[in-house]
C-alpha cells in the first residue's frame, strides 16, 4: 500500500461550507509511472501548457489517503502529460497522466473549490519587500494562502527603492511592458517588474517617485507631500496590470477580483466604476476594499480632483466635507476629496480585519467620520480576523532567535529571555518578569499610556523593552527613559524585523494598550511564542486574546492573556499586576496560559476560506454601478 499524505485547498474550502472534507470518496488516479496518485489538487490551469505544475498547500497536512492498487485501473491514453507535485511527506514526485484525466482533475477541482479566482491585490506594502507594519505582513501573506487555495494571484505594489527592504525588491525582473498613465495634468510613463514566488505574481510598479529615502510613506521630514500622486499612479498602473501583463504566458484578463488594502488602493473601485465600465471593461470585475485602519483615508483638498484621471461627474463619490469643528478658520469651507470614502462608496464588499472593528467603525466612536456612510453598506461590510505567517513566526525555527522551543519542550523560551537580556545589557534574571512593546510610535497604540504609567511600572521588580519609531517626542522620551533608568528599561529606537522577532521570543509578557485596534498582529505573534499579551479590550485584541480565568474548565483555567478596560492608566497597571503577580507565583497557570496560546490555530486558513466566501457574495451581486 502506497500512502500518499496530501492536503488542498479544495478540501479546506469544502470543510468551510461544513461538509466534513474526510468524508469524500478519495479520488484515484491509474498514472503512467504505475501508481496510484491522489489528485484533489488544485492545478494551476491558467499554466496549463506541457510544463504542468500541481500546486499543493505544502504547508498543510490536513488529510491523508490511503492509496491500494485496488481498484480497476484506468486507462491511460497514449498522449500523456507529465508534471509534478510537491507533498511534504514524500517530496516532489513527478506524475504522469492523460490529456483527459487532467481535464478532469481540473474539472473536479473546479466544483471542489467552488469559483477559481483571478485575484488582484492592491496595496501600498508587501512583505517581504516593503514593511512599516501590520498592512505589509498581511498582504505579504494572506496572497499565498489564497493561491494555495487554488487561485491565480498577483500583488500589485510599488516598487521602491532606497528603500526599507530593497534587497527583496531587486529580485524581481522588468516584465517589459510600458504604460502611460494620464493624471496630474501630464502622461506618466510606469514599468512592471514581477517575481513569482510561493505561487503568487508579485508585481511592482516602477516609477522615479517610488525611488526615494525614507519609508513608503515618509523621511524624516514626515509624510511625501505627493503621495496622493503616488498613490494614484498605483491605482491607475493596478487596473492596468491584469489587462496588460502576460504573467507566465498570460494575462489575467478582465474577469478579476481586486483587494484593494487601505486608502493607498481605494481609487480601483472608482476606476474600475468611472474610467473602464463604461467602455465595457471590467464589466465582470468585482472588487473589496479591505480596512486595515479607517484612520487613514487619503484626504487632500477638493482643488486635487481634476488630478485623480476621473471624469468630473465622478466628484461627488469623492466629496467629503469637513464638519465645522475642525475647519482652518470660519471662511474655510471644508472642502475635500476623501479616497477611502470614495471607495466605502464603490466597492461591492468590504472587509475589516476583524470583527470587532467592523462593528466599531459603524458607531460615532470608531467610525473616524464614517460611521454613517459605513452604517448604509453595513449589508456587505464583513470582519474577518487576520491569521499570521506560521513559517516566519515558529518559534521552532525562527531564523531570528537564537534558541528554538515548542509547546511540547518550553525550554528554549527562558534560553532566549536571558540572551535578550544579554543583548540588551539588562542584568541576566530568568525570575525577573520581562514586559515587552513593539509597535508604530503613535496614538493609536496608546504609547501615551505607557509613558504616564512607567513610573509606576518601574516600581516593581520587573524589566521593560520598547521596540519602535514614529512620534518623535515619543522616541525621545524612550532614550531619556532608558538613560534614567538603566536597570530596568530599554527603549530601541528604530524599525527592525530582527529584534522584534527576539523580543517576541524575549519577553514574558507583551504589553499593547492600544487605543483602537483594527486585529492587531503582535498579540497574535506573541501568544504563538508563548508570550503572554496584556491588552486594551478594544477591536481585534477584544476578539483574540481571551482573558485568562482561573477557575474555569474544573480549576485548569482558560484564557490566553489579560483585556483591560477603562483605557486607563490605572485600569492598564491593575491588569500588568496581575499578569506578573501570576508569572511569580502561579508557575502552572501561567504555563497553561502560555500554552493555550501557542497551541491556537492562527495560520491564515480560516480567514482565507472567508475571503473566498465574501469574493462569491461579491460576485453573486452586479458589480457596483451609478
Ligand atoms: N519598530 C518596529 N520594528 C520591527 N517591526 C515592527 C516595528 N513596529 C511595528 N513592527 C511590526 O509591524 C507589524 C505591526 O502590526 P500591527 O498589526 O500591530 O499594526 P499596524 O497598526 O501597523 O497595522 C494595521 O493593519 C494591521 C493588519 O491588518 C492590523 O492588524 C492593525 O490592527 C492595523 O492597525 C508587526 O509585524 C510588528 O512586529
Amino acid at each position: 500500500m502506497d500512502v500518499l499524505h496530501v492536503s488542498c485547498g479544495a478540501v479546506a474550502a469544502s470543510s468551510s461550507a461544513g461538509a466534513n472534507p474526510l468524508d469524500r470518496a478519495p479520488r484515484r488516479r491509474r498514472t503512467g509511472s504505475g501508481r496510484d496518485v491522489m489528485f484533489p489538487l488544485s492545478v494551476n490551469r491558467w499554466r496549463d501548457d506541457l510544463s504542468l505544475t500541481w500546486c499543493t498547500a505544502q504547508r498543510r497536512n490536513e488529510a491523508s489517503y490511503a492509496l491500494e492498487d485496488k481498484e480497476d485501473p484506468e486507462t491511460v491514453e497514449a498522449e500523456e502529460l507529465t508534471g509534478r507535485i510537491e507533498l511534504p511527506s514524500v517530496g516532489s514526485t513527478e506524475v504522469t497522466m492523460s490529456e483527459d484525466e487532467y481535464e478532469d482533475v481540473i474539472e473536479e477541482d473546479q466544483a471542489q473549490i467552488g469559483i477559481r479566482l483571478n485575484i488582484v491585490f492592491v496595496t501600498a506594502e508587501a512583505a517581504p519587500y516593503s514593511k512599516t507594519g501590520g498592512l505589509g505582513d498581511v498582504c505579504g501573506s494572506l496572497p499565498i494562502a489564497l493561491a494555495d487555495r487554488g487561485h491565480r494571484v498577483m500583488v500589485v505594489s510599488p516598487r521602491y527603492l532606497h528603500g526599507v527592504s530593497d534587497v527583496n525588491i531587486a529580485r524581481a525582473a522588468d516584465v517589459g511592458s510600458k504604460i502611460k498613465i494620464s493624471c496630474f495634468g501630464g502622461e506618466h510613463e510606469v514599468a512592471f517588474f514581477q517575481e513569482y514566488r510561493a505561487g503568487v505574481d508579485w508585481v511592482f510598479v516602477d516609477h522615479p517617485s517610488y525611488r526615494r529615502a525614507g519609508n513608503p510613506y515618509g523621511d524624516k521630514y514626515g509624510a511625501y507631500g505627493d503621495n496622493q500622486f503616488r498613490f494614484t499612479l498605483l491605482c491607475h498602473a493596478a487596473c492596468e496590470a491584469p489587462l496588460v501583463l502576460p504573467l507566465g504566458g498570460f494575462t489575467y484578463g478582465e474577469k478579476c477580483l481586486f483587494l484593494v488594502n487601505d486608502w493607498h488602493a481605494a481609487l480601483v473601485p472608482v476606476l474600475l466604476s468611472a474610467k473602464y465600465r463604461p467602455y465595457g471593461v471590467y464589466k465582470d470585475a468585482r472588487s473589496i476594499l479591505a480596512i486595515h485602519n479607517l484612520a487613514h483615508q487619503g484626504v487632500e483638498p477638493d482643488t486635487t480632483f481634476p488630478n485623480l484621471g476621473l471624469p468630473s461627474e465622478w466628484y461627488g463619490a469623492l466629496e467629503w466635507v469637513y464638519p465645522t469643528w475642525s475647519r482652518a478658520h470660519a471662511l474655510d469651507p471644508g472642502k475635500a476629496v476623501n479616497i477611502l470614502k470614495a471607495a466605502i462608496v464603490t466597492a461591492d464588499r468590504i472587509v475589516t480585519v476583524s470583527q470587532g472593528y467592523a462593528w466599531e467603525i459603524t458607531t460615532p466612536e470608531g467610525g473616524n467620520g464614517l460611521d454613517e456612510l459605513l452604517r448604509t453598506r453595513k449589508r456587505v461590510l464583513n470582519g474577518i480576523t487576520n491569521g499570521i505567517d506560521v513559517d516566519d513566526w515558529d518559534p521552532a525555527s525562527d531564523k531570528h532567535i537564537p534558541f528554538h522551543y515548542s509547546v511540547a519542550d518550553l525550554s528554549g523560551k527562558v534560553k532566549c529571555k536571558m540572551a535578550l537580556q544579554k543583548e540588551l545589557g539588562l542584568s541576566i534574571r530568568p525570575d525577573c518578569p520581562l514586559i515587552g512593546f513593539i509597535g508604530r510610535l503613535d496614538m493609536q497604540k496608546g504609547t501615551d499610556l505607557i509613558m504616564s504609567a512607567m513610573p509606576d511600572l518601574l516600581q516593581d521588580d520587573i524589566q521593560f523593552v520598547m521596540l519602535g519609531s514614529g512620534d518623535p517626542g515619543t522616541e525621545q522620551w524612550m532614550k531619556a527613559s532608558e538613560s534614567a533608568h538603566r536597570d530596568k528599561f530599554r527603549g530601541w529606537v528604530g524599525f527592525n524585523v530582527s529584534v522584534s522577532h527576539r523580543i517576541t521570543a524575549g519577553c514574558d509578557i507583551l504589553l499593547m494598550p492600544s487605543r483602537f485596534e483594527p486585529c492587531g498582529l503582535n498579540q497574535l505573534y506573541a501568544m504563538r511564542y508563548g508570550t503572554v499579551p496584556v491588552v486594551h479590550c478594544t477591536g481585534g485584541l477584544r476578539d483574540t486574546v481571551e482573558n485568562f480565568n482561573p477557575y474555569a474548565d474544573e480549576g485548569r483555567g482558560e484564557g490566553t492573556g489579560w483585556t483591560f478596560s477603562p483605557l486607563s492608566k490605572d485600569s492598564m497597571l491593575r491588569a500588568v499586576k496581575v499578569a506578573t503577580r501570576t508569572y511569580r507565583d502561579h508557575s502552572v497557570s501561567w504555563e497553561g496560559i502560555m500554552k493555550r496560546g501557542m497551541a491556537k490555530d492562527l495560520t491564515w486558513d480560516s480567514a482565507a476560506a472567508q475571503y473566498e466566501q465574501v469574493a462569491q457574495w461579491a460576485l453573486v451581486d452586479p458589480p457596483y454601478a451609478r
